[in-house]
């Protein structure tokens, strides 16, 4: 079984680390050829997830992606959603043809707030029954620490689906499908500016008892959002769902908390996407589906406080005492 993991960030690294413990060859691209050079050499990520041992018997890494492609039968997206379009420029439809194709991103492309599938779709002419998205509650960094994890593959081709759930499962990762392929990906595009506003809130000072009823009210807003865009019967306390918003918002390692909450204390955003050199996909994300939503009359006091901090520069302290107002 060959596969191509495209990106050479965080979270590529630990799905080839999760991979890497079936009998796979993986051909892992990524952009900058000096990560290559040392991976070849040295059998570590340099920049990410560095303790992962990267094993040369069936990983070989990549810059020229056409090549990465040639012969694979998956192709697993790692990179964040704002550098997707430039990532795999140089790709036409044909390179694409024939191939199961997996996003592992949880954000949306912020020219044209187009989801990852969809934009796969239109752009490559892939078809939606060959496509699934890798979700659930997640961090790369408790993969690098072999912590028991567990992931959801959602795809409206549920065969599909259950034949990369096989791939992904491991002796620390335990896997399970889903066919809500729109409503996962769109959840999770929502539990980033969650986490966000989360982090923001308690670097003004706010504390657990906010921070819960933030969370419980988040999740009526992921509903009201996911409903309009994707309608069906779904159970959102599904860990897909809840338990992805749950790590974000919690976490030490959540990227997106982590930002928002250097934001509330006072950088500016580009101090803060300096201090992290890592993506928070939230910040994107809050423009995104502030934008996509104007069209539909739809309550979203977390998103639009978000977004008037990250935006429209408001003050921090007002607008934190509107979301105060409106939440219950
Ligand atoms: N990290 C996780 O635990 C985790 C878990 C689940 C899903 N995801 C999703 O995986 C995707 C990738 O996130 P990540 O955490 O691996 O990212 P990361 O922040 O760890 O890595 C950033 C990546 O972006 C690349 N990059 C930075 N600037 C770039 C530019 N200008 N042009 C092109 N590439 C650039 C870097 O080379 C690196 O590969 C995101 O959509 C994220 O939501 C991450
Ligand atoms: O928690 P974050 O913001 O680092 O996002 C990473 C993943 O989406 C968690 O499942």
């Amino acid at each position: 079984m060959k596969i191509t993991v495209i990106g050479g960030g965080s979270w590529a690294t630990a799905i080839v680390k999760i991979l890497s413990e079936g009998n796979v060859h993986i051909k892992w691209w990524m952009r900058s050829i000096e990560d290559v050079e040392h991976i070849k050499k040295h059998h570590h990520n340099p920049n990410y997830l560095s303790s992962v041992e990267i094993h040369p018997s069936n990983v070989k890494p990549y810059t020229n992606l056409k090549e990465a492609l040639r012969g694979t039968e998956w192709v697993i997206l790692a990179v964040p959603a704002a550098f997707v379009t430039d990532a795999v420029k140089s790709l036409t439809e044909s390179n694409l043809e024939d191939k199961k194709i997996i996003s592992a991103i949880k954000g949306m492309i912020p020219e044209n707030n187009q989801l990852i599938t969809d934009f796969l779709a239109d752009k490559y002419a892939v078809s939606h029954q060959n496509m699934g998205i890798i979700a659930g509650p997640c961090h790369a960094e408790e993969v690098a620490l072999e912590k028991q994890s567990y992931l959801t593959i959602a795809s409206p081709n549920i065969k599909l689906a259950t034949e990369f759930a096989d791939l992904m499962r491991c002796r620390f990762v335990k896997t399970s499908v889903l066919s809500d392929i729109y409503g996962v990906e769109y959840a999770a595009v929502m539990k980033n500016i969650v986490a966000l506003a989360c982090g923001i809130t308690h670097g003004l000072g706010g504390g657990d008892n906010f921070q819960a009823v933030m969370v419980s009210n988040a999740m009526q807003e992921i509903k009201r959002v996911v409903d309009v865009i994707a309608p069906m019967e779904r159970d959102l306390s599904a860990s897909a769902y809840l338990g992805d918003l749950l790590v974000t918002a919690y976490s030490q390692f959540s990227r997106n908390r982590t930002f928002g909450n250097m934001i509330g204390r006072g950088y500016s955003v580009q101090a803060a996407q300096l201090e992290m050199n890592m993506i928070a996909e939230g910040y994107y994300a809050v423009k995104c589906i502030y934008e996509m939503m104007q069209k539909h009359a739809v309550e979203m006091p977390i998103t639009d406080f978000a977004y008037q901090i990250l935006y429209k520069n408001a003050s921090l302290r007002k607008e934190f005492e509107v979301l105060k107002g409106k939440l219950k």
